[in-house]
């Protein structure tokens, strides 16, 4: 099984670190997305596993060993950096063919990735013809050419459309599925909710976060529940023995911080107290990666004096 090992990897850009002490994994079977602020490190990071930059201190490896060491590149690790990389004069399926020939790699697989891709019709034409999210398939077959056990995709879902996202979530699944190590940067938070099972979060070139996707937005994050009710001095009483506190709001309705609805609904029903409404606010990893990562970001908007 080959994994991405990153241990006390560190980049200095002259007197600017982008990575710091940087130390994570990324194990097969599962969809890492990679998160964080614009410039926190995550791009520079791909770059020195894949080996196009030297790191100033620290290693990256995939399968123990470096990038330039790997017997079999294409084979062994799959990238997508920039989808603007191809040239633009050459069709996709040359651009393709150019790549698998580099690579030792059969001239079927050609084919294969790009039905796998959906952009089989378009082979012909030239890329520069191609739409933004055309060629982001076209850099995801590129990826996939090689058959590779390691993937690592920055910002897969750039330009897709909605049709597209949905592709690139199944697809994301169903590379963990067959036990490879898929590792994701992404500033679309529902979308790596939507395939992404465990997180590694930068911020300013420090690791901020890696744990599991459920685990970071119970973290960071607090439950609520919202209610109705015509009783609601009892009721709010009753939480308060509990150790709720339940704030009711200009409309009427009741908040209970830190609650969920399987706390309060038995309680009323013990109470005898009517709910006319009950609903809980489910926590998302956009609420729990603004509340990690305020502060962290290279460029915030300030307020103007
Ligand atoms: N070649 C370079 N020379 C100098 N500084 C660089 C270079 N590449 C990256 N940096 C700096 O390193 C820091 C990290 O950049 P990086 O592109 O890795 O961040 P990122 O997390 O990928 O950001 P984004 O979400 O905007 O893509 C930034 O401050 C960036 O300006």
């Amino acid at each position: 099984m080959t994994c991405i090992d990153v241990v006390n990897l560190t980049k200095e850009y002259g007197a600017a670190r982008a990575v710091d002490e940087l130390t994570f994994s990324v194990l097969p079977g599962r969809v890492t997305g990679f998160l964080g602020p614009n410039g926190a490190g995550k791009s520079t990071t791909m770059r020195l596993v894949l080996g196009l930059d030297r790191p100033t201190s620290g290693t990256a490896t995939i399968g123990g060993r470096a990038y330039a060491a790997l017997d079999d590149p294409q084979r062994e690790v799959g990238a997508l950096l920039d989808a603007h990389a191809a040239m633009g004069s050459r069709t996709g399926r040359d651009h393709l063919r150019i790549l698998a020939a580099a690579g030792r790699i059969p001239r079927r697989r050609v084919d294969e990735v790009l039905e796998q891709t959906g952009i089989a019709s378009a082979a012909g034409r030239r890329i520069r013809t191609y739409s933004l999210g055309m060629r982001q398939r076209l850099g995801i077959a590129a990826a996939l050419l090689g058959d590779p056990r390691v993937l690592i995709l920055d910002e897969p879902s750039n330009g897709l459309d909605p049709e597209g996202i949905i592709w690139i979530r199944e697809l994301l699944l169903g590379l963990a599925r067959e036990g490879r190590a898929v590792l994701v940067s992404s500033h679309l938070m529902g979308e790596t909710a939507s395939f992404a099972d465990h997180l590694v979060v930068l911020g300013r070139g420090r690791l901020l976060a890696d744990t599991g996707t459920a685990d970071f937005i119970e973290s960071w994050t607090t439950r609520r529940v919202r209610l109705r009710t015509t009783e609601g001095e009892r009721l709010r009483k009753a939480l308060a023995a509990k150790g709720f506190i339940a704030v009711q709001g200009d409309d009427g309705r009741w908040t209970v911080e830190g609650a969920r609805v399987d706390d309060i609904g038995p309680l009323a029903a013990y109470e005898g107290i009517p709910i006319l409404e009950l609903a809980g606010d489910e926590p998302s990893l956009e609420q729990a990666y603004l509340a990690l990562t305020a502060g962290e970001a290279e460029y915030t908007a300030t307020q103007e004096a």
